[in-house]
């Protein structure tokens, strides 16, 4: 039997390859592995407990709905976050502002975390797989003193770690330091996530497409002929592509990193700008697409490039594997 290597391990291990690392990431990832726990417990068993299921009755500053599990996943990260030494502020997708920890301890961390506490909102009531995704930067300003805005508005190729959990047939958590990407698997029996997808390539080109066509007539005309392109034999793989969109960005795009295949989320007459957010939905999974061998692109520009202004911007998305997403982008019009 193969020995297991728990992502603890795996951690530590990889610390190694950063010889004036001192360890405050690690820590970071440790909580991060934590607080996923805490919140894949509370997953699998939403339809059991009554405070869990269901809309929290507020809105967020997206203007969207808040679900019970959105806060819940939300609180659980922050509190982590708040607790450990190593983080200065986050930025959430279930907080308007950056929440900056202005303690002494707080001053001290190293580094910002971003991230979407609950991805997939509207699959939670309906069991289908939801997600966390998150990214994390070095602070820009000095240790020591409060965080800034500066500190989270930086450019996706500035991130030191990014990653996501995924609640589906099985808990996942899947990252990258800008060293290749690795996928680990919870084994509830012993409460540890364990090495099951080493060095994650993401295929160059495969047979799905991921979209929600409902937006097919308000976006660019290059979407609808990349749409049928997909649709018919004459594409790069002379079969019809399949389409699978699950509603859920962290499933969607987790399995076209396995079997390969692209996801689009393009901008509409109704959201110019697309709908998902640039700095913990696009980023992240931006920096895992590429250092598996993927692209991920607004149409018209690298999204790890792309300059941030606002915490909650959103962008429009064309990510996964390197020929598709090169193909839907050579059939965009210029706007
Ligand atoms: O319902 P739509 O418009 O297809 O949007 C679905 C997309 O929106 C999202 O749910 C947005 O993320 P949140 O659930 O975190 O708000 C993505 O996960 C998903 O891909
Ligand atoms: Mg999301
Ligand atoms: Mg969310």
């Amino acid at each position: 039997m193969s020995k297991v290597v728990t992502l603890q391990e795996f951690i530590m291990e990889k610390q190694a390859d950063f010889p004036f690392a001192s360890g405050e990431l690690s820590r970071l990832l440790y909580d991060i592995v934590f607080a996923s726990k805490v919140v894949s417990r509370d997953v699998r068993k939403a339809g059991l407990v009554d405070h869990i299921l269901g809309a929290q009755g507020n809105t967020n500053v997206q203007g969207e709905e808040q679900q019970k599990l959105d806060v819940v996943a939300d609180e659980q990260f922050i509190h982590v976050f708040k607790n450990g030494a190593e983080v200065c502020g986050i930025a959430s997708e279930e907080n308007d502002d950056c929440v900056i920890f202005d303690d002494e301890k707080g001053r001290n961390g190293k580094y910002v975390v971003l991230f979407d506490p609950l991805d997939g909102s509207s699959n939670i009531d309906v069991n289908v797989s939801i997600g966390t995704i998150f990214s994390i930067y070095r602070r820009k300003s000095e240790v020591g003193t409060v965080a800034v805005e500066e500190d989270f508005l930086q450019p996706g190729h500035e991130q030191v770690a990014a990653g996501y959990v995924l609640y589906g047939s099985s808990t996942m958590l899947v990252y990258t330091t800008g060293r290749g990407v690795n996928g680990f698997t919870l084994d509830p029996s012993i409460g540890e996530f364990c090495l099951s997808h080493p060095n994650m390539k993401m295929p160059e080109i495969g047979r799905i497409y991921a979209m929600n066509e409902g937006n097919i007539h308000i976006c660019n005309p290059g979407i609808k002929k990349y749409v049928e392109y997909c649709q018919s034999d004459e594409n790069q793989t002379g079969k019809p592509y399949s389409g699978r969109y699950i509603g859920s960005l962290v499933a969607d795009f987790h399995r076209n990193l396995i079997k390969g295949g692209i996801y689009i989320y393009p901008a509409t007459t109704n959201d110019p700008n697309g709908k998902l957010r640039l700095m913990y939905e696009c980023n992240p999974l931006a920096f895992i697409a590429e250092q598996a061998g993927g692209l991920a692109s607004t149409g018209f520009e690298r999204i790890l490039s792309v300059q941030p202004e606002k915490l909650h911007q959103r962008v429009p998305y064309f990510v996964g594997s390197k020929l598709m997403v090169e193909k839907a982008l050579s059939l965009l019009e210029k706007e």
